[in-house]
């Protein structure tokens, strides 16, 4: 039987402390959810939609599988379904506007019939908030939107398109002298926009901040057609409500963002990178606060994984054994977790002695087994391969289940450890490998539970599990990935009532008609919210009459 993480029930003070005891009481015995609002009826897409898109759009913009388009569905299966192939929608519609008319054009349409609409990037997100949901929504791919608008070299701010390329912006930056603030695995296909949507962390947020800290200014289509022009560059305008940081981190929800201003940090000429083997954990608490402490404002990224995730990249045994011998550099290479420590300044000598007189110190104490240095670019590229080629490396081992938390640090290894003792007593093998690593510059532990196939059974063993893992421990149930489809009905796990019922309110004077992404973010009902609050369900689980919601992660 799946049994709740909550036995016995150890949370009343986390609860208090998002208010569900408040809301229970306010509600009781209440089947109303007290902020859900009415769920809109949106409307079926019709032939006279696509007619009325092909008005004014190219045909080489329109695809669709209901006349008048004469695109096959399966043609649209690379929009429908999400990166890891567990999100799948049926789109009959795929819509590829050039321009931010040309997007406002198709909003004014969708408002006026209530047709549902998913914005897409690059299609990397993790949480099923790029996919629809079903067949009547309209998914508007804003990959033709890919031209650089403008460059300021002495502000450096940078002003794009959404559907602009992580990675090309970057090159584009490089030869300017700038960097772009984040950096992620998935540079290579995820668009600006879709990285403002989902306010993407990735690597270098240790050193640049969140994108709440580097957007300056958004370009976004309003559900209405209505376009909020944005894009003004100001690092300082305190003229009102920031409103542009509603839509960071708002997967689409709000309106369709179409162009981007952000601040990008000039480029440093010394970067270096090293690569530490640790014993344990307790190794890793304590490396990481000399490294915070020895390398201040240099450091620009510290990442963890362990074992796990050496093996996945690297293959089992022999084949991880080669590679540790080739990064090392050493015949033998002790067992244990890894850290990646990147600096990145403007005075080579000066970050080269900072960072060997630190590895020098760490190499002579009890905390570091051996390390190694890039020597080269090559060398450096190689060592990131090992951390950015995780996920990937996971999703060719089989199915995945992602959590994206944020926890307090010395709070991983026990968020590890539980779920690896329930995967290991309750999986029956299906669960083969829990894989660990992150961002620990930052607090955000990646979790990835590799299994033979995508299961039911599996993600009720691991869900709400690790959702009152996480929140018992005070962290969010949602570090950097957002809440897309997988989460949204979790929301009450890392927000009280009051904010989601404020969320709601947000939503409804932006998005009136609920066209935008439906069933993501917001759902129609929250875990718990129907019983008054967690509370309610905690409550009914502890009398054991709850337990049956808990196992269906209703
Ligand atoms: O796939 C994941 O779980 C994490 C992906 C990405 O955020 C990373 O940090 O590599
Ligand atoms: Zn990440």
């Amino acid at each position: 039987m799946v049994r709740s993480a909550l036995s016995p029930l150890p949370r009343h003070v986390p609860l208090l402390r998002h208010g569900f005891a408040n809301a229970a009481t306010s509600f009781p015995g209440s089947t109303a959810p007290p902020s859900a609002p009415p769920q809109p009826q949106l409307a079926s897409l019709t032939p006279a939609d696509i007619e009325h898109f092909l008005s004014f759009l190219p045909a080489s913009q329109v695809q669709a599988s209901l006349a008048p388009g004469s695109t096959a569905q399966a043609d649209l299966d690379g929009y429908n379904t999400d990166w890891m192939g567990k999100y799948v929608g049926r789109s009959r519609c795929v819509l590829r506007p050039r321009t931010t008319d040309q997007v406002s054009s198709i909003m004014r349409h969708c408002y006026a019939r209530r047709l549902g609409v998913v914005p897409q990037g690059g299609n990397t997100g993790l949480v099923g908030g790029g996919v629809p949901t079903g067949s009547d929504e309209v998914i508007i791919n804003l990959g033709l939107m890919n031209q650089i608008r403008a460059f300021n070299a002495s502000s450096g701010v940078l002003t794009a398109d959404a559907g602009c390329v992580l990675q090309t912006l970057n090159t584009f930056l490089t030869s300017k002298g700038h960097v772009m603030p984040l950096d992620l695995g998935a540079k290579g296909s995820c668009q600006i926009g879709g990285n403002v949507s989902t306010n993407a962390g990735g690597l270098r947020m240790v050193r640049y901040g969140s994108l709440h800290a580097n957007v300056l200014g958004l370009e976004v289509v309003m559900p209405d057609g209505r376009v909020l022009r944005g894009l003004r560059g100001l690092r300082k305008d305190n003229t009102g409500y920031h409103l542009h940081h509603l839509f960071v981190g708002a997967e689409g929800t709000l309106g369709v963002v179409t162009g981007v201003s952000l601040l990008t940090p000039p480029l440093s000429p010394a970067v270096n990178l090293a690569l530490l083997r640790l014993p344990d954990y307790a190794a890793v608490l304590s490396v990481v606060g000399t490294v915070r402490a020895k390398l201040g404002e240099i450091l620009s990224a510290v990442e963890y994984f362990d074992e796990t995730a050496w093996a996945v990249v690297n293959g089992d045994g022999a084949a991880g054994a080669e590679v540790e011998r080739q990064v090392f550099g050493a015949d033998t290479v002790p067992p244990g977790v890894n850290l990646l420590i990147e600096t990145s300044g403007s005075v080579r000598e000066h970050d080269e002695e900072k960072l060997t007189a630190l590895l020098e110190e760490l190499l002579d104490g009890p905390h570091v087994l051996t390390g190694s240095l890039a020597q080269d670019e090559t060398q450096l590229g190689r060592m990131w391969d090992l951390r950015e080629g995780i996920a990937e490396a996971c999703g060719k081992a089989g199915k995945v289940y992602k959590y994206d938390v944020s926890v307090p640090i010395q709070e991983w290894q026990n968020v590890l450890s539980t779920l690896r003792q329930r995967a290991a007593e309750r999986s029956e093998g299906l669960i083969e490998r829990v894989v660990g690593f992150g961002h620990i510059g930052d607090g955000n532990l990646h979790i990835n539970v590799v299994c033979g196939r995508y299961d039911k059974a599996i993600e009720q063993l691991l869900e709400p599990f690790m959702f009152e893992l996480v929140e018992s421990k005070g962290g969010s149930i949602s570090a950097e990935h957002g809440l897309g489809v997988q989460k949204a009905k979790y929301i009450l796990y890392s927000k009280s009532p009051l904010e989601l019922e404020l969320m709601r309110k947000v939503k409804a004077a932006f998005d009136p008609r609920g066209i935008m992404n439906p069933g993501k973010v917001l759902p129609a009902v929250a875990v718990g919210e129907e019983r008054g609050g967690l509370e309610g369900v905690l409550q009914g689980a502890l009398a054991g009459a709850g337990a049956g919601a808990l196992e269906a992660g209703k």
